[in-house]
């Protein structure tokens, strides 16, 4: 799979690399550079016929235009990248006009060697609205302001420039210029996909230009797919500049850098894994007795709030799993009946007759959650399916253990426990959305989300008491966003925390999903780029993604395997059927999904 660096671990691969001996800094630059350049012209063919280097003086001299550039360089390295842009599209008879800070002082030096190299050939104007005034209407803008090393929001006329560029100054919309990114959008965090200092729920935005085109290196980082990241970066792209050797190793030369972040699925063809098969693996079914294929059972909820469990069902049925049997109390038991044919129906008069059903050692994965309701009886058999399967260790189911889905109302019911997490561990997926995961982790939730935007004064509030209280509200809201400071708490840390605190795999669904192992191994799934599913956005589609990864664990993964393989396998189905989606189509979809994966 494609790894994810964040900003620290890119740091130390560069150390490593550098300590070696074997690469300079500057050589790394060169090669960034390159790559930018490169991604350019691949992109926009245009640009690359316009260039006066491949067509000649003639070119000019025929009245051929001279494409202009526009090259925003930060302080940082970002910005020594930004230089060797400038220079490279010099050489090929650009016009190039470079925007940088006057200060110098504290730019690290092979961002400084760029910065002279490039006096020797241009002018520098001052990184402002007043430098991009004087530099208009170029057929690209490179903006190299931040990348990896952002660590606070923009201020003063950075805040203005980027903001500008981000569309709220007018002619900088999105659909205009040919912004291209390196390595990340500025202001973009590339460990969260977080914009710092943005207001929520303003246009994320407003303080990060949207690129058509974000040319990263190495390897992508999380905050390409997290959060805002997919919306700001346009087409992603990944250039190689020869870091796989270190990427491994710390930057004493020795171990792993560990915890590992992986994409699910890896990018295709990405630099890093060439020949990777761009999808993760099912096991295949083999001969055998359906019980060999392992035994499902999903509880139902009450009359008439049966069908999410029946969607779920299905969905782990339709995933190969052997057999698969719904647990319905009496009163529900009619309609289930009346809607299922290969499912099987067990009726429960009380959580004691689900504990018997729950004997059955044969039961090897239970999914629970799809419209089970919030009341005492639920909350009853909830505490039976958690008293059935017992932390690895401490029972004994088909030796390895019995495997528990927890969804939808079973999370707010596991939020309302005295010990919400007891009785939890490495057995049991935990599939909240945001508003689920909120009530188990409020903590964690309400870090992830960062500062709050207080609510808005009526007119009746425009007096007295309520006023001064609003303004002194927005005051401290302003000041919590200024705090913001990158790298920023992101998706992936929120979930890791989760996992270690509740001792269970969790995955917190979105476009991009994050699934963590409390040892914080850590996948992003993402239906973002060319893998965007809009259509799953639709009633019932987590509940199928329960019975998925029910269905994969039957089929003997194990539950953080069956989570990623649940997640991506959703998607396929989502992106198989296209516009028109309703949940009920996900798992007939599934067979042929299925069937695409066995072709070699
Ligand atoms: N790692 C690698 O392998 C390779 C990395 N490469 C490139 O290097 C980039 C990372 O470079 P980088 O570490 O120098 O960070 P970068 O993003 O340029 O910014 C740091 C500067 O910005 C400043 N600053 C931050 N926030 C600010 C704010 N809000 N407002 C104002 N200032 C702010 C910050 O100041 P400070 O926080 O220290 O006060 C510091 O001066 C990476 O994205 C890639 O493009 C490639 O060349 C190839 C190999
Ligand atoms: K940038």
């Amino acid at each position: 799979m494609t790894e994810l660096l964040t900003a620290a671990q890119m740091r130390e691969i560069e150390q490593a690399a550098m300590a070696s001996g074997e690469v300079t800094g500057l050589e790394l630059m060169e090669r960034a550079g390159r790559g930018v350049v490169d991604a350019i012209f691949e992109e926009w063919s245009d640009l690359a016929q316009a260039s006066l280097s491949d067509r000649g003086p003639a070119h000019q001299q025929e009245g051929g235009r001279v494409p202009k550039a526009v090259v925003l360089c930060g302080p940082g390295n970002n910005g020594g990248d930004g230089f060797v842009v400038a220079r490279l599209l010099k050489e090929r008879g650009w016009e190039v006009h470079v925007l940088a800070p006057e200060n110098t002082t504290k730019m690290p030096p092979d961002a400084a060697t760029n910065r002279s190299r490039w006096k020797e050939v241009g002018d520098i104007l001052p990184l402002n609205r007043d430098g991009l005034r004087s530099a208009r209407d170029a057929d690209l803008y490179v903006d190299a302001v931040f990348g990896t090393g952002l660590t606070r929001p923009p201020e003063g006329e950075l805040a203005e420039l980027l903001s500008y560029l981000a569309g709220s100054g007018g002619d900088h919309g999105y659909f205009q210029p040919r912004m291209v990114a390196v390595d990340v959008p500025s202001g973009l965090c590339s460990d969260s996909g977080k914009v710092l200092g943005c207001p929520e729920p303003e246009p994320f935005s407003s303080l990060a230009p949207y690129a058509r085109l974000t040319v990263t290196f190495e390897t992508p980082k999380p905050g390409h797919f997290l959060a805002h990241g997919p919306e700001l970066c346009g087409q992603l792209v990944v250039r190689d500049i020869g870091l796989t050797k270190w990427r491994s190793v710390n930057a004493d030369g020795r171990g792993l850098r560990l915890p590992r972040l992986q994409l699910v699925p890896p990018m295709p063809n990405g630099p890093d894994e060439p020949h990777v098969h761009s999808r993760p693996t099912l096991r295949p079914k083999i001969r055998g007795h359906k019980f060999d294929h392992g035994h499902v059972l999903v509880l139902t909820g009450d009359r008439w709030a049966t069908g999410a469990a029946r969607l779920a069902a299905r969905g782990a049925l339709r995933m190969g799993a052997g057999l698969v049997t719904l647990s319905a109390p009496r009163d529900a038991a009619p309609e289930v009946a009346a809607q299922i044919t290969a499912l099987i129906l067990r009726v429960e008069d009380n959580a004691d007759q689900l504990a018997e059903t729950l004997e059955d050692d044969r039961i090897g994965v239970v999914c629970l959650g799809p419209g089970l309701g919030l009341h005492a009886r639920a909350q009853e058999r909830l505490d039976a399916v958690l008293a059935a399967a017992p932390p690895p260790g401490k029972g004994t189911y088909l030796g390895r253990g019995r495997r528990l889905v927890l969804d939808a109302d079973a999370l707010t019911l596991l939020s309302r426990r005295e010990n919400p997490f007891q009785g939890l561990g490495k057995h049991v997926v935990l599939t909240p959305h945001s508003g689920e995961f909120a009530r188990l982790f409020p903590d964690i939730s309400a870090r992830l989300a960062g500062p709050q935007r207080p609510k808005l004064l009526s007119t009746k509030d425009f007096t007295g008491e309520a006023l001064q209280e609003g303004l002194a509200a927005a005051m401290a809201y302003r000041e919590a966003l200024s705090a913001e400071r990158g790298p920023a708490y992101s998706k992936v840390d929120a979930v890791r925390d989760a996992a270690k605190r509740s001792g269970a795999v969790v995955l917190l669904k979105g476009a991009d999903t994050v699934v963590a192992l409390p040892d914080g191994r850590a996948w992003v799934h993402a239906a973002v780029y060319d893998r965007s599913a809009p259509w799953l956005a639709t009633a019932g589609a987590g509940d199928v993604l329960a019975g998925f990864i029910s269905g994969v664990m039957a089929r003997g993964h194990m539950p953080h395997e069956a989570a990623i393989l649940g997640a991506w396998l959703h998607v396929e189905c989502a992106r198989s059927f296209g516009p028109g989606l309703i949940a009920e189509d996900l798992p007939e979809v599934l067979p042929s999904v299925l069937k695409a994966l066995l072709q070699p």
